[in-house]
């Protein structure tokens, strides 16, 4: 995508502040993420998003609203050709999207999580935004929405990189050309990049081994007096309870730390962030997260104890979020 000329200063600074050697180091990255093919055929999504419909000049994007739209005159073999395509992308996770007059109703009502996390935020009119682990994209298309100047997702998902293409084909470069993705994971941001104004890591700090790492890579991606927004799995407990689950975690086998939301708080003042405050906590209900047509997998439904649903089917208290927010000291 080209680059805006009003937008030339910030991707200057943006290299001098490290990501050259990053950039350097990309193609050689999306080939490896690209290649991992991780859960299908990567050849056919690519193949998917590139027949997408030619869409007409005049459309109507909308990033502000709970549906991230683009309203385009396309006709019925369009539309239909349309949702045949972006249904090779499946499952579609998070969302919900209505892309020329093709709802994609996701498992997550990703809208949820930013209504209860945007009332909190620093205004992020002109910020410079990093969603670390940020899926398709959904809450970076909301971020830009919102009015961000420039929006970085990463994240390491091949099949999620396509998505956020598609979304892209859709939206256009006309109408946004603030929000990007790299098909990265967080150990390759370049170290010390004290770039970002805000930095999100939501649903990710319970995937990592090391979680006081990912706090001071987060830190450390943030110029000073930059705002971190964490969203992540905890438990009911005071500052000392944390728990370590056995091999999974409402059926998840990537899941290690999930800490109170108080000694989340103190791990991130132990990190060195300040003015730590927790903003929201929240079991997750099978409401937002939920099996759909466009994602036909078990949900969380299934993955909790059918005679008690505050447990989940290993036994564990039932998925809880928090959202935190944080300041790097200025
Ligand atoms: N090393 C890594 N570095 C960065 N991202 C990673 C890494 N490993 C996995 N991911 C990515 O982290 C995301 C976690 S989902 C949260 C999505 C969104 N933020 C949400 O809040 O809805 C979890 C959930 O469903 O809540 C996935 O997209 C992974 O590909």
């Amino acid at each position: 995508m080209p680059i805006a000329p009003e937008h030339r200063d910030l991707y200057r600074a943006f290299l001098d502040q490290g990501l050259d050697t990053w950039l350097a180091r990309l193609p050689d990255q999306l080939a490896r993420g690209l290649d991992r093919q991780r859960f299908g055929d990567l050849p056919a999504w690519e193949k998917a998003v590139a027949k997408l419909p030619a869409l007409p000049a005049t459309r109507r994007v909308d990033l502000t609203r709970d549906t991230v739209s683009v309203e385009a005159e396309l006709s019925q073999s369009q539309r239909r050709q349309a949702e045949n395509l972006l249904r090779k992308l499946v499952p579609w996770r998070k969302g919900p999207y209505c892309l020329g007059g093709v709802h994609i109703d996701t498992e997550w009502h990703s809208d949820w999580k930013w209504q209860r996390v945007a009332p909190h935020l620093a205004p992020l009119k002109g910020r410079r935004v990093l969603d670390v682990g940020g899926g398709n994209g959904y809450h970076a298309w909301r971020m830009a929405g919102a009015g961000a100047a420039f929006v970085l997702v990463i994240d390491p998902s091949p099949r999620f990189f396509w998505q956020f293409q598609a979304v892209r084909h859709f939206v256009g470069d006309a109408d946004d050309h603030r929000t990007h993705f790299l098909p990265v994971g967080i150990e390759e941001v370049p170290e010390r990049l004290a770039f970002f104004d805000t930095v999100f890591s939501m649903g990710v700090l319970y995937h990592r081994p090391s979680p006081l790492e990912h706090l001071v890579q987060l830190k450390e991606t943030l110029r000073p007096g930059g705002e971190l927004v964490l969203e992540t799995l905890v438990v009911e407990g005071d500052a000392t309870t944390v728990l370590l689950p056995g091999e999974r975690y409402a059926a998840m086998p990537n899941v290690y730390f999930l800490p109170s939301s108080a000694a989340l708080c103190q791990w991130l003042e132990r990190c060195g962030f300040e003015n730590v405050r927790v903003v929201d906590e929240a079991v997750t209900t099978t409401d937002e997260q939920r099996a759909t047509d466009w994602m036909t997998f078990q949900s969380l439904a299934d993955f909790l104890d059918p005679d008690d649903p505050t447990r989940t089917r290993e036994g564990y208290p039932t998925p809880r979020r928090a959202v935190v927010i944080a300041d790097r000291p200025g």
